[in-house]
């Protein structure tokens, strides 16, 4: 058994380069999950249930930046298990539950994270070999972001555009292996690497994959919902979205990591506000706790409410999400619309009421919150990538309402299902709620906000298909900013309005329409209005933001610049965008100061005989 923290020893891990800390990753990464196999072999824990135990080794201290082993546990098994026939599940799922290979989960491409159903990595099943050819016909193809991909993983769950037959089936998942098992090396047509230095989560080891027309078995496709027969025949899935099923998991996954993340700030900021002692109450008097001024307490005690809030709404979405599973097996897919929009809604507002409320707890610890010590830079920086990763939350919070929207549509037709039965009650009280300040009064007044708010998206909907207007001129466009500027602020703000002006309901909701007409007039000259900052690309020092609008070809090109990716082996350079093979070659060689090893020395030293279970 290897030691605790054998190398880098007492080094925080903010003093660490970018490639150490990779190897510091691994190395605490082996150590960690030979405890979760040692469990395993006492039957301390199963492949049904092991979240509770690899949740605590990858919020703990050890992996406190993440895992490149992160993603096996999180998405790969979970993948397995969602969407692999029973065949496929005894065949792979015994090798990744030992982490005798080791896999990573690639949806998201250079130039589709949010709209799946336009990835553009390509299976082509070709009936005469009986294979799947993977193909990534362009740049923005290239899948981007899978964890562990790096330089880690030697398996992978590729969701791809599935052509049989010369038509199209849309995104299916496949199970590849993207490196050999003894030497770690990339296989021929796979043009892999790690995508560069990120806000936080830069333990995680993210990647790129590209494939060069590169082979698979046919019985890789992940066939439990869908399958493609020996003769390229598509058998569709009894749903279309039981595919987004990973997907699902996760987010629900993520509401407990909320919990996790919150606690812990707050029990930062709480005690830390109790041993500080700023200025005086009274003058005269002894220096008074920070914890003692309301504005303290306004700033952290809603985020010791909110953690247990997530707690209790995080085990009751976990039954739903299991009933709601067994109930899908059973071939009942009726509640699996609600269970989606449940799942996209808790994501969203855990991680963003999470996000703010640890921003909130640094902010209360002054200049000391501040400091990587603290902790608390680190947590944001893992709190604020969960509102972007599994789904982007604005997105997410769209699907709500397409639920929601729906439900009201059907109010009248369906059955509610019992997160949205509210709805029934609301509309049948025609919202002369009496306010009362109680929990319950409170509850209730949401409940009826809810109600109104999907009655106006509805006719929204309706007026915004009715009126389009044409762009204005420059001094119009002024007008609509400062016009823009004051409805945001009212809207922001309503709460003292309502207290303070006799504003009434119909203004606020003619405020709101309102607002929505001038985001729609200042779209087409939003680009125009930055431009006019005539801030030059020297200035800004962003991929995502320089003003020829090469985005995808500077992400590249920033990721070749990773250290991790100097190793000339490690990527292929058959892939490189520009197509200049041969000069790059030679360019990496004269670049490499180590003389780059085929594999990182990791590979040997601890992920070999941690895959081995030599460890
Ligand atoms: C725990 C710690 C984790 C740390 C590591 C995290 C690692 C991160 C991994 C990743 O980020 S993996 C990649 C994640 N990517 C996404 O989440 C992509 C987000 N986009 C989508 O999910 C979809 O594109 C969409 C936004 C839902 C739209 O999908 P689509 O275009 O196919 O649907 P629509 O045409 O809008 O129709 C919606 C229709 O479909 C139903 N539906 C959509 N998704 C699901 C689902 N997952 N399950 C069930 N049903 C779904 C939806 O209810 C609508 O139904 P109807 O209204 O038509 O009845
Ligand atoms: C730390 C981290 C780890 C990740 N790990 C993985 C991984 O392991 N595997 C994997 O496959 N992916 C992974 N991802 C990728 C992640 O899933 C995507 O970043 C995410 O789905 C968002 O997609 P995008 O980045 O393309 O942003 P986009 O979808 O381009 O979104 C950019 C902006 O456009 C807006 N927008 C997009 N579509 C709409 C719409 N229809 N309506 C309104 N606004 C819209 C969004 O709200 C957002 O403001 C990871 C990402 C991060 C940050």
């Amino acid at each position: 058994m290897l030691s605790k923290r054998e190398v880098f020893d007492g080094v925080p891990e903010e003093y660490l380069s970018h490639k150490e800390r990779y190897e510091n990753a691994i190395r605490n990464s082996v150590v960690a999950f030979s405890l979760v196999r040692k469990m395993q072999e006492e039957g301390k824990t199963s492949i049904n249930n092991y979240r509770d135990v690899v949740g605590g080794l990858l919020g703990s201290s050890v992996l406190r930046d993440g895992s490149p082993l992160g993603l096996h546990y999180i998405m790969f098994m979970p993948a397995i298990l969602n969407q692999a026939n029973e065949e496929q599940q005894e065949k792979w799922l015994p090798r990744a539950w030992n982490c005798s290979i080791i896999g990573s989960y690639a949806q998201t491409e250079l130039g589709h994270g949010t709209f799946i159903r336009g990835l553009e990595t390509t299976a082509t099943y070709d009936a005469a070999t009986k294979q799947f050819v993977l193909h990534s016909p362009t740049l923005t193809a290239y899948k981007w972001w899978p964890g562990g991909l790096g330089q880690t993983a030697n398996y992978c769950i590729v969701v791809a555009q599935l052509y049989t037959k010369g038509q199209c089936h849309g995104i299916h998942s496949f199970i590849i292996q993207v490196r050999d098992e003894e030497t770690h090396m990339p296989l021929p047509g796979i043009k892999i690497g790690e995508i560069g230095a990120k806000l936080g989560l830069n333990a995680v080891n993210n990647g790129f994959l590209g494939f060069d027309n590169y082979r698979i078995p046919r019985t890789n496709m992940l066939m439990k919902h869908a399958q493609v027969l020996e003769d390229g025949t598509y058998v569709k899935s009894r749903h279309s979205k039981l595919n987004y099923g990973a997907m699902v998991f996760v987010r629900v996954v993520i509401v407990f990591d909320m919990v996790n993340y919150l606690s812990k700030a707050v029990t930062i900021a709480t005690r830390f506000s109790a041993v500080r002692r700023q200025c005086q109450l009274k003058a005269g008097e002894t220096e008074c706790q920070i914890l003692d001024y309301v504005t303290q307490q306004h700033k952290l005690f809603v985020s010791i409410a909110a953690a247990h809030a997530f707690r209790i709404t995080a085990n009751k979405l976990w039954l739903t999400f299991n009933e709601v599973n067994e109930q899908l097996v059973e071939g009942n897919l009726q509640r699996l619309p609600e269970l989606h929009a449940l799942a996209c809604c808790l994501k969203a507002v855990t991680t963003a009421d999470t996000a703010a409320c640890v921003e909130r707890c640094r902010l209360a610890c002054g200049g000391h919150g501040y400091m990587m010590s603290s902790s608390l830079p680190l947590t944001y920086g893992l709190v604020t990538a969960a509102c972007t990763y599994e789904g982007e939350n604005t997105v997410l919070l769209l699907q709500t309402a397409r639920f929601l929207v729906k439900t009201y549509q059907q109010l009248d037709s369906k059955a509610l299902t019992p997160t949205v039965a509210y709805l029934k009650t609301a509309a049948a009280e025609r919202f002369c709620v009496g306010w009362s300040n109680t929990t319950e009064g409170i509850i209730r007044g949401f409940q009826v906000v809810a109600m109104r708010v999907i009655i106006m998206s509805t006719f929204n909907e309706e007026v915004q298909e009715m009126s389009r207007t044409v762009s204005p001129q420059l001094k119009e466009v002024l007008h609509q900013l400062v016009d823009l500027y004051c409805t945001y602020w009212a809207l922001e703000k309503l709460s003292d309005l309502l207290l303070y002006t006799p504003i009434s309901q119909k203004e606020v909701e003619s405020l709101r329409l309102r607002y929505e007409e001038t985001l729609t007039n200042l779209r087409p000259n939003a680009v125009g209005l930055v431009d006019a900052f005539d801030l030059r690309d020297e200035m800004l020092q962003s991929t995502l933001g320089s003003y020829d609008g090469r985005v995808y070809e500077r992400l590249m090109e920033e990721a070749m610049k990773s250290p991790l990716n100097a190793e000339p082996m490690l990527q292929s350079t058959l892939g490189s965008y520009d197509g200049r093979v041969y000069e790059r070659l030679m360019e990496e060689a004269m670049k490499s100061p180590l003389n780059a090893e085929p594999v990182n020395y990791t590979f040997h030293k601890y992920l070999k005989p941690f895959m081995q279970g030599k460890l």
